[in-house]
């Protein structure tokens, strides 16, 4: 039996507990969780099947209820000692994709993100479009291009056309981004054509994750009009391996921005609220942004609402991200097309003057929060690395 020794500044401490898929050398993938240094394995721990899964996806199916209940669990497992067989050292695992996605969809919920790429794509017309303070926008990506923190984006290649140039033409991007998220994962689905309010968000979602919207702008430009992003985003989309659940944040949640008009009824919190989370933006291990999420306009509750206000149904596994996550300050820019004002302001990475992503490059994004009593929880990080285009 081993009792884990869990160091009072742990940000994977008792308050945080994030679940996560592992393996280890020669076994398959399952849950567990992370305390301190260490994941536990749950199929083994708890005993019981339902994390003897490759995915979170049948466990977060038996809802909201359970969750707490499983939280519990663990809580008094770990109080304790766990048999050896369930803990195994961080270092020692080899994380995988936490759920399968079910759909997939992409908010645009910063205000000050979708003021500086309306300057940067639309400079004639004004910055915000005449929908957006009424509306969360969003669009559906790709969910089957989801892919694990750590795994290797190919440079991807497509239509390209800079405005000075008159007709188009085929080959690698040339403008490689990055997009710093976070993403929302839906636990407890719900029926075709029945909306789910703003007050069922709790019951709904089971956690957030760290999300890498890579970006291939000049893709993006030239395809996106009018029907929205398309190959420019489906090529991959990265999240981080620990879903952190929503009973972790409690501590976290604060005031959303003042919304001004005010939204439809169906849009209506009595208290719309955020996440008071940190995130930082490291490339080449320099960091270079520091998002705060607490300026996002739209709360995730008004995003679920929203999605589902026509009457589309949600499942286990829907992944759902609120869009670049831009401050109002320069070095809270979640996007390398703003930090670089669309590459006319490179900026400095590790002495080199940058602007957009060259092969070889390697983005990190992490975050951490707020947790009880003073507490500060993390929610781990999503890396990538870009690797040359396909000859
Ligand atoms: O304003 C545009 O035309 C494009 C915006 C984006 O590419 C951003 C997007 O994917 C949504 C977001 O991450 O906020
Ligand atoms: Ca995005
Ligand atoms: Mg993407």
């Amino acid at each position: 039996m081993t009792r884990i020794s869990i160091p009072a500044d742990s940000p994977y401490g008792l308050t945080n507990l994030p679940y996560a898929v592992f393996s280890t050398p020669g076994t398959a993938p399952r849950v567990g969780v992370r305390v301190a240094d260490t994941v536990v394995d749950l199929a083994v721990a708890l005993d019981d099947d339902v994390f003897a899964q490759p995915t979170l996806n049948a466990f977060m199916a038996q809802g909201h209820e359970r969750w707490v209940e499983v939280r519990e669990q663990i809580l008094d497992l770990v109080s304790d000692d766990v048999p050896d067989t369930a803990v195994h050292p961080i270092g020692a695992v080899t994380m995988h994709l936490p759920i399968e996605v079910a759909d997939y969809v992409d908010f645009y919920a910063s205000e000050h993100h979708a003021s500086n790429l309306g300057r940067l794509f639309r400079p004639d017309a004004e910055p915000l479009m005449p929908n957006w303070k009424h509306l969360p926008v969003g669009y559906h990506g790709r969910a089957g291009t989801v892919v694990p923190s750590g795994t290797d984006i190919v440079r991807p290649s497509g239509q390209r056309k800079a405005p000075d140039e008159t007709s188009p033409s085929y080959g690698p991007c040339r403008r490689l981004d990055i997009e710093a998220e976070v993403g929302f994962i839906v636990g407890s689905g719900s029926p075709l054509g029945t909306p789910v309010s703003v007050d069922e968000f709790d019951q709904r979602v089971f956690g957030v994750v760290l999300l890498n919207d890579w970006s291939a702008r000049d893709i993006q430009a030239w395809e996106y009009v009018p029907l929205g992003p398309f190959l420019g985003k489906s090529f991959a989309t990265s999240i981080s391996p620990w879903v952190v659940p929503l009973l972790a944040l409690e501590a976290a949640r604060v005031p959303t921005p003042p919304q001004d008009p005010e939204p439809l009824p169906y849009l209506r919190e009595k208290n719309p609220w955020g996440l008071d989370l940190d995130l930082v933006v490291e490339w080449n291990g320099q960091v270079v942004s520091r998002p705060p999420y607490r300026e996002m306009y739209w709360s995730p509750a008004q995003m679920l609402a929203h999605m589902t206000v026509n009457g589309a149904s949600s499942r286990t596994g829907d992944l759902f991200a609120s869009g670049t996550v831009s401050g109002p300050l320069k070095q809270e820019r979640g996007a390398f097309i703003e930090l670089s004002w669309g590459g006319k302001e490179p900026i400095e990475v590790n002495g080199e003057k940058r602007t957009f992503l060259e092969d070889g490059d390697e983005v990190a994004i992490s975050a951490t929060a707020p947790g009880p009593r003073g507490t500060r929880i993390a929610l781990g990080e999503v890396r990538g690395r870009v690797l040359p285009a396909n000859p």
